[in-house]
């Protein structure tokens, strides 16, 4: 015997062991659609072994399989859908020819179901949004009817945003139901668009009403529309609702502990039944929508004092996701203040300031109760009212400044503080500083109130300000 067989028994092992490391079910038939080889995967999936089907015919191990058409006609099926043991696989079929004569055909499943697909899809448009973000001009352009965040839009490199991020990308597609929660500004709304953006529905309608924005009469025309003369003061020619807009898209129901009782109960059929009926109209309209809602209020609270239907609740909160509050992922603070200043020199033409450290030092020890809105609006005001290319501490609200000064105070009573250490110049000067920012927070930053407080004049003060880089 030559060395040639083994040879060819370790390049077909070889080949055999890269085909099976493949995710991707792999099938090769001869010319008379026997099977020649099957990758372990794919025998996995079908409960066969890889080695006994060889030689069999397809038709009598694979269901539904297109392989021996595929030989008959010498023609390439490309990413044709086939069921398969109730899953819908996409796979694409191509015939093997070697001069001009069909000899067979291979077979490669990409996706294994529907499911992996939509996923896969998701997974893609996020790395796509990455690759090509949107040009400044466009981002973010708020029409009422499309989302205009995507992910990437998203700051903050916290473990807590990381895995958040990971888990809008899995469950945007699929049309699964999303609760979102979490505290006032920490961006329920920014993440109902970019689950949008990421689903099969990105091209269709995204659809906001803040339940607690409109006024209870309101709202059932608001959201199911109504017909002409459906009562008096009805716009001619009717009106559509939310839900009839959201056809096809996303409909986001923000501040959704809000809704009146009995809306509830208007909302709860209508998602029961998948249709609704407009005000004045007696035939209901079936609607393809898929449902976000968003609450900063515990909505099991909101059951036990009977203010929020359990079967609502339940129908709702399919897939729950808690948003971090601001001060629980102070990692992010410095980021987000780069991104806000940054946006506001893009919108002003003006370079973006920074902050000294004594104001990021604040913005890092301040509890944020309004989370990322109140951040982003501290950092609006301080930017329009100086023209420095340095935010002073005394550029922020009394409230920051407080807990920063509060701080500073608590740790200065400690014995190693360096507050009460060093030079008596030295000690002075801090006790100075620590004056001054007192009698500024005591005046709400008002300069020429806290200039008279402590018995100087404003011009002593604004040396002093500067001094200490306040
Ligand atoms: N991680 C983030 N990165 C950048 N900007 C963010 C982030 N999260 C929120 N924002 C911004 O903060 C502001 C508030 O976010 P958003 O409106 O989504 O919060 P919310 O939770 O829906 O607030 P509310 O409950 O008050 O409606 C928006 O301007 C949004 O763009």
């Amino acid at each position: 015997m030559t060395s040639t067989p083994k040879k060819l028994r370790q390049a077909a092992d070889a080949y055999r062991a890269i085909l099976d490391t493949l995710e991707e079910w792999i099938l090769v038939v001869d010319q008379n659609a026997r099977i020649f080889f099957m990758n372990r995967p794919y025998a996995r999936f079908l409960g066969v072994n890889a080695e006994e089907v060889k030689g069999k015919k397809v038709t009598d191990v694979i269901e539904n399989t297109r392989m021996h058409l595929v030989i008959q006609k010498g023609v390439a099926e490309r990413l044709s859908i086939q069921k398969i043991r109730d899953s819908n696989m996409i796979a694409s079929r191509y015939p093997i020819i070697d001069q001009g004569t069909v000899i067979g055909a291979v077979g490669i499943a990409i996706f294994n179901d529907t499911y992996q697909w939509k996923r896969i899809n998701s997974h893609i448009k996020a790395l796509m949004a990455e690759q090509t973000p949107l040009p400044q001009s466009q981002s973010p352009h708020k029409d009422s009817s499309t989302s205009y965040y995507r992910l990437t839009d998203v700051v903050g490199e916290s473990k807590a945003i990381k895995e958040l991020n990971q888990t809008i990308t899995q469950v945007a597609s699929g049309d699964v139901t999303v609760l979102l929660r979490g505290e006032s500004g920490t961006g329920k709304e920014l993440y109902a668009h970019a689950i949008h953006h990421l689903s099969e529905r990105s091209d269709a309608p995204f659809i906001k009403v803040n339940c607690a924005a409109i006024p209870e009469n309101l709202l059932e025309s608001e959201l199911f529309g109504y017909l002409d003369g459906a009562f008096t003061g009805a716009r001619k020619g009717g009106k559509a609702g939310k839900f009839q807009l959201a056809n096809k898209g996303t409909l986001f129901l923000d501040e959704i502990g809000e809704l009146p009782l009995s809306m509830q109960a208007k909302l709860l059929r209508a998602l029961q039944e998948r249709e609704v009926e407009a005000i004045g109209s007696h035939s209901p309209t079936p609607i393809d929508i898929r449902l976000i809602t968003a609450t900063h209020r515990p909505l099991e609270d909101l059951i036990r004092s009977g203010e929020f239907r359990e079967d609502l609740y339940y129908r709702i909160n399919v897939v729950n996701i808690s948003l971090p509050p601001l001060r629980e992922r102070p990692e992010d603070i410095a980021k987000l203040t780069e991104h806000f200043l940054h946006a506001l020199s893009r919108r002003t033409g003006r370079r973006a300031p920074k902050l000294t450290a004594q104001a990021m030092t604040a913005l890092l020890e301040y509890h944020w109760p309004g989370n990322i809105r109140e951040l982003e609006n501290v950092l609006e005001a301080a930017f329009f009212t100086t023209q420095e290319h340095k935010i002073p501490l005394s550029l922020l609200p009394a409230n920051v400044r407080q807990a920063a000064s509060q701080d500073e105070f608590s740790s200065s009573l400690h014995t190693n503080s360096p507050i009460l250490s060093g030079t008596l110049k030295e000690q002075l000067d801090r006790a100075e500083k620590q004056a001054i920012k007192q009698a500024l927070n005591n005046a709400y930053g008002n300069r020429t109130l806290a200039a008279k407080q402590l018995g100087i004049s404003k011009s002593t003060l604004y040396e002093k300000l500067q001094k200490h880089e306040l």
